[in-house]
């Protein structure tokens, strides 16, 4: 269904000696709709890859393939429309949250599903909210859960999560999560989800991609990938958010 091949992306900073690459190789299959968790310590490069995903930021190398099709057949456009990142700091566009939740129909040419969204906006604990209001009055929490039910209303085949729950609290995030979960279900819509928290990842994921070294270190099932991690590096990474989450 979505495929990479060996996808690469340049460093800024090319007299790295290590690497002239931020990431490269990365090679992965995603055969039907998975919900998967890209972890991996800061700054390895995870936004940039759900970005380039994305196409918002372009492959310096390598290859993304839909249904068969590469990016450049399908064109920058429609493969937004059927990839969509969802920011971890969510952007408002000027004009209420109405607005901002028609801006992705308007701008692809599709309808807008008020019903849709309104279901959308209970489950994810935003029924009160006044639609008329400012969007960019709302607190981060409320921007994050716009933003997600705005990428969601395309109905993409893929949803980047970009660390969306950051902003909400316990019961928050846990709405957004089944909220999520039930999309997948019903919407067949892989999820690939970043995120900081391991027992998150664990909640809301069948497969990890461990980004490491440049690359995705380790692609595995998440029960396989937390209880027997078969690099160093994931061992270690693992023992470390541990040891953070004793103290
Ligand atoms: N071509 C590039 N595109 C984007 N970032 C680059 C590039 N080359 C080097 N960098 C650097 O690499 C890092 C990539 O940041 P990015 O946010 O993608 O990583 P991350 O793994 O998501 O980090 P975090 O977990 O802290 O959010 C940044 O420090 C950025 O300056």
């Amino acid at each position: 269904m979505f495929e990479l091949n060996k996808l690469a992306k340049l460093s800024y900073n090319q007299d790295n000696p290590k690497s002239p690459y931020l990431f490269s190789g990365i090679t992965v299959q995603i055969q039907q709709a998975e919900r998967i968790a890209l972890i991996g310590s800061s700054g390895q490069g995870k936004s940039t890859l759900l970005r380039t995903l994305a196409l918002l930021s372009s492959p310096d190398e390598g290859m993304m393939l839909l249904e068969g099709a590469s990016y450049q057949e399908v064109g920058a456009r429609n493969w937004r429309k059927r990839i969509c990142y969802v920011a971890q700091q969510a952007v408002m566009l000027p004009g209420s949250v109405e607005d901002n939740l028609r801006t992705a129909s308007r701008l692809h040419g599709t309808s807008y599903e008020s019903k849709l969204a309104d279901e959308l906006l209970e489950t994810s604990g935003l029924s009160e909210l006044d639609l008329q209001k400012n969007a960019r009055e709302l607190s981060g929490g409320e921007m994050q859960r716009i933003a997600l039910i705005r990428s969601m209303l395309l109905r993409p085949s893929v949803l980047l999560l970009d660390e969306v729950t950051s902003s909400l609290d316990a019961m928050n995030t846990r709405a957004v999560e089944q909220l999520l979960q039930k999309w997948h279900e019903k919407e067949g819509t892989t999820l690939i989800g970043v995120t900081h928290e391991l027992e998150q990842a664990v909640r809301s994921s069948e497969r990890v991609w461990f980004m490491s070294s440049n690359t995705i270190l380790e692609d595995a099932p998440t029960v396989r990938f937390f209880s027997e991690p078969s690099t160093e590096a994931a061992r270690k990474f693992i023992g470390l958010i541990k040891e953070e989450v004793q103290l």
